[in-house]
């Protein structure tokens, strides 16, 4: 079987994976993309920021580099990464799976104090996700997992960055449904990564396998 987006069967489909730091993003994302490969599907697993030349001055530059400059860099990783390794990848009908996208921008900057709307309009030209998933936790629980796994940059060492986090991501997903994104919310509070990546594939077999015959 082959998932295909609505708007063009030629292609496969693009899965974006965000939520607070800790969550389980890239546990969920290992986990689904071996569920969708046990369903037949030729899945690329990706992430931002990117492996690519941009990504890695994201990585290098997170640390001292704060608010506008550092939410471009992020965005320039971005259309950079639909060029050189999503879009090739869909084009061949893989699903692509990416462990943070779009949301990640809209909320993580805001770190940084810069304006919704300004990020926005700094992501208004990227490809939108066939489907966003965005995971959801308490804050407490979230803190314990990311102190378990221990912080990886400033914005997860902050006091009450995992409130915040939450925070933000409350407003963007609203703010994604608005602009007609199809949003599919996670609650990870107990939820063990298999099943939230069970929950996920059931989700993406029931709405993008083509119909039989
Ligand atoms: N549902 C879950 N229940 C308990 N622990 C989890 C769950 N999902 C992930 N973890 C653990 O939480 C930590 C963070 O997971 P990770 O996948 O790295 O998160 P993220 O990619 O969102 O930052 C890891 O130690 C992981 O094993
Ligand atoms: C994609 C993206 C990531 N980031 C940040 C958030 C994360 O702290 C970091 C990604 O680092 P990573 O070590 O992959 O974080 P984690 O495993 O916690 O998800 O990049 C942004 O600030 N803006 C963005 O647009």
């Amino acid at each position: 079987m082959s998932l295909r987006p609505f708007s063009d069967h030629q292609r496969g489909l693009f899965v974006s994976v965000d939520g607070p730091s800790g969550a389980g993003k890239s546990t969920i994302v290992q986990c689904l993309a071996q569920l969708l490969a046990a369903a037949g599907e030729e899945v690329h697993v990706t992430a931002e920021p990117s492996t690519g030349p941009i990504g890695a001055l994201c990585r290098e530059l997170t640390e001292t580099t704060i608010g506008h400059a550092l939410a471009c860099l992020y965005a320039a990783d971005r259309y950079h990464h639909l060029e050189a390794e999503v879009r090739p990848n869909t084009e061949v009908g893989r699903v692509v799976l990416t462990d943070r996208y779009i949301p990640s921008g809209l909320v993580m900057q805001r770190f940084d104090g810069v304006d919704p709307a300004f990020l926005w309009g700094l992501n208004a030209e990227a490809d939108r996700p066939d489907l966003a998933v965005i995971l959801e936790a308490d804050p407490e629980v979230i803190s314990e997992r990311l102190q378990e796994r221990g912080p990886h940059n400033r914005f997860q060492l902050s006091p009450g960055s995992s409130h915040a986090e939450s925070h933000f991501y409350r407003q963007v997903t609203e703010r994604l449904i608005q602009a007609g994104y199809d949003v599919l919310r996670v609650d990870v509070n107990k939820r063990p990564p298999e099943q939230s990546a069970a929950l996920i594939r059931d989700r993406l077999l029931t709405f993008f396998a083509p119909a039989a015959g």
